[in-house]
Parts: C-alpha cells; sequence; structure tokens
C-alpha cells in the first residue's frame, strides 16, 4: 500500500475501522488484518500472519461442504412401475432410478424397455380413482430409501387425479407428492405444475426451488473454453456433470438458464406464501447463493433498484418475484376484501444487516445498528424499526425502490453491482376478527410475508475484495457460515446434538422463525453453470439439498385486538413525541392536531387529533357489546401511517441540514442534485446511471443526492385519475441516497 492511498482511504472505511478499533479485535478472528495507526493521523491495514491462516481455514470453511473430487458417481439402482393405468404395455414401463446414496429420491424419467423380472412392493400406494396401482421394484435393496418426488411423463388423460400418499407401514417414506407434467401449450410452463392450495399441514417442510443463471460475460470469456457443468432434468432435478463432481440433485422446483422472470414466480410456490400469509401465516422467502448467481435478479430485477427505471414493458418482463407477489397481494387482498367485506392493513419495514449491524431502509436516518430482541410473543424482531401502514401497490414498490436505492452496494470482480447487505422487506398483513370462534372476543390476524435477499458469499482469492469490502466480506461468509450451521443443525438433529445455533448472528436470530420455527418458507438457491464457479454452486446445491429436510410447524399467529391497539397507541405517542422534537430542532413551528384525513375504507366523519400528552382515549370508541370499533382501529392505523410519513419528512429534512452545515464547516460547497429524471430504458439493466453521475462531478464540492423514487412520480397520474383509491396521504417524499464513497473521500483530502 503507497503513502497516498493510505491517506486516501475512505472516510467511511476510517469509521469502521474505529468501530473496530472499538471492539474487541480478538472477535474478528475472520478478519487478518487489522487497523495500525500512521504518524501522519492516517492508518493502513496490517496483515497478521496468524490470523491470515486462521482467516483462509474459516474462511474456506464454508466451501468445504463439498464432495470430494474423487468421490466416485452415485450408482443408480433402476426401479419400476408396475400396471400403472397409463402404460398398459410392459414395454412402456416408466423407469424409476434410485441412487443408493439414499440422499436422492425416486425419479421416473423414461418409459424401460426391459420388462419386469421379479416384482416387491416399494411400500408406495398410488391412489388413483380409476386403477389401484402398487409401485414395485424390480431388484431387492436393503433399504428403502425415502422417497419424495416422483415425475411421470406427461399423458394423454391428464384428468386423472393422481394421489400418491405416504405409505404409513413404512415410516423412513416420508411425504411425497407425485408431479405430473401437464401438458401446457405456453413454452416457459411447458411440463410445470403450478403449486397451489394454501393448504397447510401441520409439520410444513421448507420448499426449495433454485434457479441457474445464465453464462455472464467473464465467465463466457474464460480462457479455459466457456464450460457448463450444470444441467437441469425434468422441472425438479439438477445433474452436475462434467466436471469435478457428478451428482444429481433434486428440489421442489429448479429452472433453467432459460427460465423467465414469471415462470420463475408462477412456478416457486411463492403464490401459496402470499395466501398464507394474508390467512395470518408467517412466511419467508429467501434467496441463497455464492455472489453474481442471480439473487437480487431473481427477487427484484436486473439491477436491483435500476428496474424501477425502465420503462413499463421492460418492468412487467423483468420485475423479479417480489415485485410480482406484491402484485399478486394487491389482488387477493382486493378479492378477500370483497368476499369478508372486512378490511386488511398492511405493514411495511424494511431493512438491511450490514457488517452485524441492523440499518433502517426507509428511514436511512435511524440511528446505525438496531437491536435485535426477543420475546415469547413475537419470537426475534428488529427493536425500533421503522414500519408504516401503507395502502396501495405503488406505495409498496416504492419503499423496495427505496430500500435497494438505500442498500449497501460495492463493485468487485465477481459482480459490478453487488449487493453488500442481507436485506429483508417484511410485509405484515392485518385483518381484525370479530367473533372469532364463536367467542367475544376480538382477534387481530397479523400474517406476514418477508423477503430476504441475502448477501453473497465470495471467496475472496476470487472477488479480489480488499480494505472495506474484505471486512464486508468476512462478516458476509461469517454470517451466512452460522446460516449454513443453523440449516446442518436442523436438517440432522443429530448433529450438534440438537442444538441450533441461532444466537451466533443477527441473520439467523431473524431467520429462526423460518428455519424450524412457525413460519412457511421458500428458498430460492441462485447458481452459476459455469466451470469456474463449480465448487460455489456445489455448496449452495448442498446447502438447499439439506434445507429442504427442513421441517416447521407453521402457527396463524394472532393477538387481541386489545394489544394491538395499546401497541399501536404507544407507537403514536412516540412518533408524536419524536416528531415535536423533530419540529423544534427544525424550528418548523409545532402543532398538537392532526391533519383531516379522507379514509378510503368508511367515512369517518371528523378526525379527532391526538393530544400528546398520551391520553388516547379518543381512540377507544366501543360497540354496544363493548367490543373495540372497527372504525376505531382503522383510525389509530391511519394516525400512525401519517405520523410515520411526517416523521420520515422531518427527519430527512433534519438529516439535509446537518449534511449542509457539515459541509460548509469544513469549506466546502454543499450542492443538492434533484434527481427526478424521466422514466427511461437504460443501456443496460444493470446500469446503475447514478452512480456515474456522481464520479463526473466536480472534486471541490460535495454533493447530495436527492432522488424521488421514480415510482412515486410515475404513479401520480395513476393516483389523481383515481383519487378514492388514494392512502389518507400520498407517498410523495423524495428520498436521500448515501453519498458514495468517492465523493466522501475528495471530502477528506
Ligand atoms: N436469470 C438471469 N438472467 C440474466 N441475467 C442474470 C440472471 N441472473 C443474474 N443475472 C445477471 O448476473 C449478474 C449478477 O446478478 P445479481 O446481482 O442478481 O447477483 P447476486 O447474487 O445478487 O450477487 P451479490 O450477492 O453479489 O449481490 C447481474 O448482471 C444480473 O443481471
Amino acid at each position: 500500500m503507497t503513502t497516498s492511498s493510505k491517506r486516501a482511504a475512505s472516510h467511511k472505511e476510517q469509521q469502521l475501522v474505529q468501530e473496530n478499533e472499538n471492539e474487541d479485535y480478538d472477535e474478528y478472528v475472520y478478519y487478518p488484518y487489522y487497523p495500525k495507526s500512521l504518524p501522519d493521523g492516517g492508518y493502513e491495514y496490517v496483515q497478521d500472519p496468524q490470523k491470515s491462516e486462521e482467516y483462509e481455514q474459516s474462511s474456506e470453511q464454508y466451501y468445504d461442504d463439498q464432495v470430494p473430487n474423487n468421490s466416485a458417481p452415485s450408482t443408480i439402482e433402476t426401479y419400476s412401475i408396475e400396471g400403472h393405468p397409463l402404460y398398459s404395455s410392459s414395454s412402456k414401463l416408466p423407469r424409476i432410478e434410485i441412487p443408493s446414496n439414499n440422499d436422492i429420491k425416486i425419479i421416473i424419467t423414461e418409459p424401460s424397455p426391459t420388462p419386469l423380472d421379479e416384482s416387491e412392493p416399494i411400500h408406495v400406494i398410488e391412489t388413483n380413482p380409476i386403477n389401484k396401482t402398487a409401485l414395485t421394484r424390480m431388484k431387492s435393496s436393503k433399504k428403502i430409501p425415502t422417497i419424495e418426488t416422483v415425475e411421470i411423463p406427461s399423458s394423454n388423460n391428464n384428468n386423472i387425479n393422481r394421489n400418491i400418499q405416504r405409505d404409513l407401514t413404512n415410516s423412513s417414506v416420508n411425504n411425497w407428492i407425485l408431479t405430473e407434467k401437464s401438458l401446457s401449450t405456453s413454452s416457459d410452463s411447458i411440463y410445470r405444475n403450478e403449486p397451489t392450495a394454501s393448504i397447510v399441514s401441520e409439520k410444513d417442510r421448507v420448499r426449495v426451488i433454485v434457479r441457474i443463471r445464465p453464462m455472464i460475460e467473464r465467465e463466457l470469456e474464460n480462457q479455459n473454453d466457456p464450460q457448463t457443468v450444470l444441467r437441469c432434468e425434468g422441472e425438479s432435478s439438477i445433474i452436475a456433470e462434467g466436471g469435478q463432481h457428478n451428482r444429481r440433485f433434486t428440489f421442489d422446483n429448479v429452472f433453467d438458464e432459460r427460465s423467465t422472470q414469471e415462470e420463475v414466480f408462477r412456478y416457486s410456490g411463492i403464490k401459496r406464501l402470499v395466501d398464507l400469509a394474508i390467512e395470518g401465516y408467517v412466511t419467508t422467502c429467501f434467496a441463497y447463493g455464492q455472489t453474481g448467481s442471480g439473487k437480487t435478479h431473481t427477487m427484484v430485477g436486473p439491477g436491483g433498484a435500476a428496474i424501477f427505471r425502465m420503462d413499463e414493458n421492460y418492468r412487467t418482463k423483468n420485475f423479479g418475484i417480489a415485485p410480482r407477489a406484491i402484485n399478486y397481494l394487491f389482488q387477493r387482498l382486493r378479492e378477500k376484501t370483497q368476499e369478508t367485506n372486512s378490511p386488511y392493513y398492511i405493514r411495511v419495514a424494511y431493512c438491511e444487516i450490514y457488517n452485524e449491524q441492523i440499518r433502517d431502509l426507509i428511514r436511512p436516518e435511524n440511528p446505525d445498528n438496531l437491536q435485535v430482541r426477543g420475546s415469547i410473543q413475537d419470537g426475534f424482531y428488529v427493536e425500533n424499526l421503522y414500519q408504516t401502514y401503507i395502502e396501495t401497490i405503488d406505495e409498496l414498490l416504492t419503499i423496495l425502490e427505496e430500500g435497494e436505492l438505500n442498500r449497501a452496494m460495492a463493485s468487485h470482480h465477481l459482480n459490478d453491482t453487488s449487493s453488500r447487505s442481507h436485506a429483508m422487506l417484511s410485509i405484515q398483513i392485518e385483518q381484525d376478527l370479530q367473533d372469532y370462534d364463536d367467542s367475544q372476543q376480538q382477534i387481530t390476524r397479523q400474517g406476514k410475508l418477508t423477503f430476504v435477499d441475502l448477501a453473497g458469499s465470495e471467496k475472496v482469492k476470487v472477488s479480489h475484495s480488499k480494505g472495506k469490502q474484505l471486512v464486508e466480506t468476512n462478516n458476509i461468509n461469517k454470517s451466512l457460515l452460522t446460516l449454513g450451521t443453523c440449516i446442518s443443525a436442523l436438517s440432522d438433529p443429530n448433529k450438534l446434538n440438537g442444538h441450533v445455533p441461532y444466537r451466533e448472528s443477527k441473520l439467523t436470530r431473524l431467520l429462526a422463525d423460518s428455519l424450524g420455527g412457525h413460519g412457511v418458507t421458500l428458498m430460492i438457491a441462485c447458481i452459476s453453470p459455469s466451470s469456474l464457479c463449480e465448487n460455489e454452486s456445489l455448496s449452495t446445491l448442498r446447502y438447499a439439498n439439506r434445507a429442504k429436510n427442513i421441517e416447521n410447524a407453521p402457527l396463524v399467529k394472532t393477538d387481541s385486538k386489545e394489544n394491538v391497539i395499546n401497541r399501536l397507541k404507544l407507537e403514536v405517542r412516540k412518533l408524536k413525541d419524536e416528531n415535536y422534537e423533530l419540529k423544534q430542532k427544525l424550528g418548523v413551528q409545532t402543532n398538537y392536531s392532526l391533519p383531516r384525513i379522507k379514509n378510503r375504507n368508511h367515512d369517518l366523519g371528523s378526525q379527532a387529533s391526538i393530544h400528546s400528552s398520551g391520553s388516547s382515549d379518543v381512540y377507544e370508541r366501543q360497540d354496544t357489546h363493548g367490543r373495540l370499533n372497527g372504525m376505531t382501529t382503522q383510525k389509530i392505523r391511519s394516525h400512525h401511517e401519517i405520523l410515520t410519513r411526517e416523521n420520515e419528512k422531518l427527519a430527512r429534512q433534519l438529516h439535509q441540514r446537518d449534511k449542509q452545515q457539515q459541509g460548509q464547516s469544513n469549506g466546502k460547497r454543499v450542492i443538492v442534485v434533484e434527481d427526478d429524471h424521466p422514466v427511461q430504458q437504460l443501456s443496460s439493466p444493470n446500469n446503475r446511471r447514478i452512480i456515474r453521475t456522481y464520479k463526473n462531478e466536480p472534486e471541490d464540492e460535495i454533493l447530495e443526492l436527492v432522488r424521488r423514487p421514480s415510482y412515486t412520480t410515475r404513479y401520480r397520474t395513476v393516483r389523481n385519475r383515481y383519487p378514492d383509491e388514494g392512502s389518507p396521504r400520498r407517498r410523495t417524499t423524495t428520498i436521500v441516497r448515501r453519498a458514495p464513497e468517492t465523493i466522501i473521500s475528495q471530502d477528506r483530502r
């Protein structure tokens, strides 16, 4: 490291070092460098040889879980189905492959040319209203493998209701499903079944789907001949071959390089999660995989936030699973509201875990490092995380866009737009139920749908991360290692004597309910097909393979309406006090009354103001049975919504003012750039144009980019056209993007 480069180390980096210096440094066994102060006030990273070795080992540990290079391919035993109604002649019997390695389940692949020579029941029964048949084995095997998925080649008779049931005489045979290939005419969806039915059993296995992304430029330019080492077989198998490993994996669904965003959305099972969240379950969809494997692409769309700036056609085609699921959620809520005549309330929170610190993505001015707390009622949750009620899809998409913009990003050798944090978008769906269970008890159902876009694991040797990025990488790998350990422990209770180390990272604490808890979970494993990423992809597949053995015990989350109201009252009081303080700091005239609002569901008449003294009796209107009035709860939520937005706005104003003052005191001029570009098609989906604009700005000025989320701008006209659909106050706020490092480091020179 040269002296000038030492000095040019960014302000953020220095902050990070200072933070680390305050900690007990030995905790960072994953980090082989330590900051050493220089006489001129700067610092440099010095490598600790002892820790380097330790680090190498621990960093590699994440990838250690691989099939050894010299492992022999699994032997395949072949079985057949006898007397299957679709195959009257023996020459057309479908063949079942059972790798002797007990991990992989039965797959019926193609008609077997060989007739049966011996038959022995395989303890699996197919109940068929037309013709009851049993699967039979050709060879006897000492151990009956666990059967999970069966595929049968498409038939002409699609109306046959095939239900494969569990054979209760054999406990090693788990629940298994018959995946019938449909005769859909769409080229995308041919042979796939759309997972439907929001039925949830007492035990619900974590569903796992895998997506292989297409090769990217860097992989295609691979000098040793670009090579694909993974291929999909059918809609649920992935075969690793051609490289150092030879193995087949089976999942709930697999998607190859050609799969579209719509196809992944439709066949992933996410709709089931949305439906269950509406019914009051806590559901989670999380994307897992190596850096650059396509997690953000699959969850949000190409380039993350960049997609919100694309034209409508592009967005419609390329939006990822989260915006599509949000669209589906609103569609279902509209239908449900009509059916039940009872409103739903949506509450949103968005945060990221960056370097083991939790940051608010809706209100980035919130103090960094929010704490994870645990309670019997709520499990683990983020304390003081900003939550806002929203009413329309565009508000929610705006939050998603804002959050994506605020997320920590970096460019490294493996991905130009790499997310450096785990991001969690939580959408809570509340519904007040009257006369629940025929009792007089008033209940609020609190279903939740959470999208988690994990940061990607990364080999430092390949990504060439240095300095601040190296710290990030260590923290990412460390938390993913803990996640992997939890997955291993949950999938095999004999491991770690049944202990699941949730508490070892913030990520695993927050995912505790989704993995082995009371939630319903979908894991999306993302992988690259390239031989360059073979080990990492195999590692992802093996973790995904384990995750599908995890069983949750889903429960509908409810709370008494009274508790919900009391909590909201407290929050309203806190918000009001906070807003009062913010206004005072800004020198704005304080006003205790809330603006009048018009509610879309019911005409609430005049809106009473809330008194900051905490007297919230104004909400406690009761009906003749002494139950809390429906309008009462609606009103408190509306007030909460207004106050959160006011709070966001004031906090931002204060943050901007502080920034400007800070800039002036350093003798620099602060320029506030209003970025409200019209929606347009960007040259490349990954073109984070905003970042590039920054880099071209004059060096002697500090720039603060105030950016209006494109969605808000775009939907303004829609709102005007349908004013009744509007929330009490439209989310018209501007957001402040975290200033990029380049500018901050200029400030330090
Ligand atoms: N299914 C896909 N089709 C086309 N391109 C894709 C696909 N998946 C990923 N990509 C491209 O691959 C690159 C990396 O994807 P992405 O940023 O989503 O990876 P990631 O897993 O989120 O990485 P990180 O963990 O570093 O944030 C991007 O250029 C993205 O557009």
